[in-house]
């Protein structure tokens, strides 16, 4: 089994129990006080290169990687250092995350938050929004394509924004199928955890130039970004070299001043 599998069979056993705890019409009942999403594919399609920072604590490859006793307080920092989205990983087995991490990061900052999972279920959407997500990521290679498709519809027709993962070309195809606009493209396979930073550059051709790509995993500080970006990236999305380092807002802030060249702008 891959270790994708497996995170899989974890967060099925957990999103079991919590339907059982939390039937869905009472999480409909509570998505109708929360304020309608944000549009996130405005705030990717600002001039530059827009940078996504990530609230993880642990990771499968890597194990723990810091405690983030106030996930808020990181938050605020990434929104202070001028980050356009902020994701927070909300799978508890494998990333140490949870719903309330996202919740407390909502109150925290206005910035728009991605619930970062391995979402298989519309229940999971619904979650996100309660817990105040803007996007929702749905990766290719955990889906049927069937679900895939079911999933970026009800995402969209809730106000979410999905952003669809993928790890090879043949993927970007399931992922235009599915009418994605959002894509983002993992440098880390999923099923066997390695990193290589050239996986952009080599499936982003695939990407038509009205969807948005997205540079994922493997960034550790400007001159990542500035690869990514000379390969199309129009955002790239960091968790690892934030959460380790000694100064989380100077770091974010070093990468949004790297995708704000001059350069980079406007080439869209
Ligand atoms: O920590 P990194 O190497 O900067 O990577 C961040 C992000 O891309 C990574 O956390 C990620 C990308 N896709 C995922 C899917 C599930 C869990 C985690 C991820």
């Amino acid at each position: 089994m891959s270790v994708l599998d497996e995170i899989l069979d974890g967060v099925r056993d957990d999103l079991a129990a919590r339907q059982a705890q939390t039937p869905l019409e009472r999480l409909k009942e509570m998505a109708a006080a929360v304020p309608r999403p944000q549009d996130v594919v405005a705030a990717l399609r600002r001039p530059g290169v827009q940078v996504i920072a990530e609230v993880k604590r642990s990771s499968p490859s890597k194990g723990a990687l810091s405690a983030i006793a106030d996930p808020a307080a990181l938050a605020k920092d990434y929104a202070d250092g001028g980050a356009c989205l902020i994701s927070v990983l909300t799978e508890r087995r494998r990333f140490s995350g949870s719903l309330e991490d996202l919740a407390a990061v909502r109150a925290a900052v206005p910035t728009p938050l991605l619930r970062k999972d391995f979402v298989v279920s519309s229940y999971q959407l619904w979650e996100a929004l309660v817990h105040g997500a803007d996007a929702v990521l749905l990766i290719v290679a955990a889906l049927e394509q069937d679900a895939l498709v079911s999933l970026v519809e009800r995402a969209e027709s809730l106000g979410l924004t999905p952003l669809v993962e993928v790890h090879t070309e043949q993927e970007v195809e399931r992922a235009l199928a599915a009418g994605a606009t959002v894509i983002g493209v993992n440098a880390r396979d999923l099923t066997t955890l390695k990193v290589d930073r050239d996986t952009f550059a080599r499936v982003a051709p695939a990407i038509p130039d009205d969807r948005i790509k997205i540079a994922e995993s493997g960034v550790r500080g400007p001159h990542d970004l500035l690869a990514y970006a000379g390969s199309g990236a129009d955002a790239v999305l960091v968790g690892e070299s934030l959460v380790t380092g000694r100064h989380p807002r100077t770091a974010v802030a070093d990468l949004v001043t790297a995708g704000a060249h001059p350069a980079l702008r406007d080439r869209r």
